[in-house]
């Protein structure tokens, strides 16, 4: 301590150097910079570290979002290329990779974004071998098959933010079709966090009271209110919303820092996410697909075993299946 510091304090002891709440968010693009946003701006972690390849923007995103400490609750923000910079992080977003460009498929990403975790996952681990990796980038969950293996953590540690996003979306737009809010509305997407996804419409409630016994035909092609475009809808959200605005980012940044909320403060809150689903409704591939989740400090707790009705089940074994069909493809 010199100067002015030493003649203002009398040390009493040395500040402890670390936090219990680390973060490390890998990509500062529109989705690494969102979700950071939201861990902030919420309070979820007061120690964010920021890893890019991409020196200056690095720079400028860690003045800018420093120079808003006072606003928010004096975190401790870092920014660095190197890895070692994320040392001791108890959970690791990654949100690094390419993104889709108009009208192309999230499984179009899948080699290149391979590639790029080749190194960033093991960078991660060998800082911090006991962390929770969060993947978000595309296609989510082929990418969190890979940071599984190339992480060599256990199951339980690796997770994508999977149908989190696609199940917010889902009950947002019953919620405007029904004219309630959207956490009054209980539905879920499980499956892939993609084309394939697969709406859970037996189980789709408010306040208990399930809305397919009110309209059985409801998601069916022959339901006269169509319910079924809804799910249409989620699945078209993220291709609208680039043809519109180049890229989706805040609902996917408010997504992954619920997770991170979930996770850090032991929460054992249910979210759909991608998990290894090998052995759960009778699937027999070693994939990764949404299905609700309690999550809390040690990542993966428990999966939820919805009661899916037939067409359900047969549509989660589709996306299975396409899952194990590209991984089998990949070059890792
Ligand atoms: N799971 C989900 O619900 C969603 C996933 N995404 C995915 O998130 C990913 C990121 O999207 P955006 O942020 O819009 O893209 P972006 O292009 O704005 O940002 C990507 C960032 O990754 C960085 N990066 C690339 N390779 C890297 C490496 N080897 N090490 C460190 N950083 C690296 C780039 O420098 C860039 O800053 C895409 O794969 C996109 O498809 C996007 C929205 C929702
Ligand atoms: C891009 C993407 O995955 C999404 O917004 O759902």
């Amino acid at each position: 301590m010199a100067g002015t510091a030493k003649t203002l304090f009398r040390v009493v002891t040395e500040p402890c150097p670390q936090t219990s709440n680390k973060v490390t968010v890998v990509g500062t693009g529109q989705v690494g910079m969102a979700t950071v946003f939201s861990l902030l701006s919420q309070g979820v972690s007061n120690d964010v570290c920021l890893i890019d390849m991409m020196a200056d923007k690095l720079q400028g995103e860690l003045m800018d979002l420093q120079h808003g400490s006072l606003f928010l609750k004096n975190p401790k923000i870092t920014a660095s290329k190197d890895y070692r910079i994320s040392a001791g992080s108890k959970l690791c977003i990654v949100t690094a990779g390419v993104r889709q460009q108009e009208g192309e498929s999230r499984l179009n990403l899948v080699q290149r974004n391979t590639d790029v975790f080749k190194h960033i996952i093991p960078s991660l681990v060998q800082y911090s071998p006991n962390t929770i990796i969060v993947i978000v980038s595309n296609p989510c969950d082929i990418l969190t098959y890979v940071a599984w293996k190339l992480s060599g953590l256990p199951v339980c540690k690796v997770l994508g933010s999977g149908t989190n996003l696609d199940s917010s979306r889902f009950r947002f737009l019953i919620s405007q079709k029904l004219g309630c809010s959207t956490s009054s509305v209980h539905g879920w997407i499980i499956g892939e966090h993609g084309d394939s996804s697969v709406p859970v419409w037996s189980g789709v409630n408010v306040a208990g009271v399930r809305l397919k016994d009110i309209s059985p035909k409801m998601g069916t092609d022959d339901d006269p209110e169509n319910w079924k475009s809804i799910h249409k809808d989620v699945i078209q959200s993220a291709y609208e919303i680039i043809k519109l605005k180049g890229f989706t980012n805040w609902a996917i940044g408010l997504s992954a820092a619920a997770l991170a909320n979930t996770i850090l403060s032991n929460q054992h809150n249910v979210h759909a996410v991608s998990v290894m689903v090998k052995g759960v409704h009778n699937l027999e591939y070693e994939v990764f697909l949404s299905l609700p989740a309690v999550l809390g400090s040690n990542g993966v707790e428990k999966i939820v075993l919805q009661k899916l009705a037939p067409n359900e089940r047969c549509s989660l074994k589709f996306s299975a299946a396409l899952m194990a069909e590209i991984q089998g493809g990949l070059k890792m």
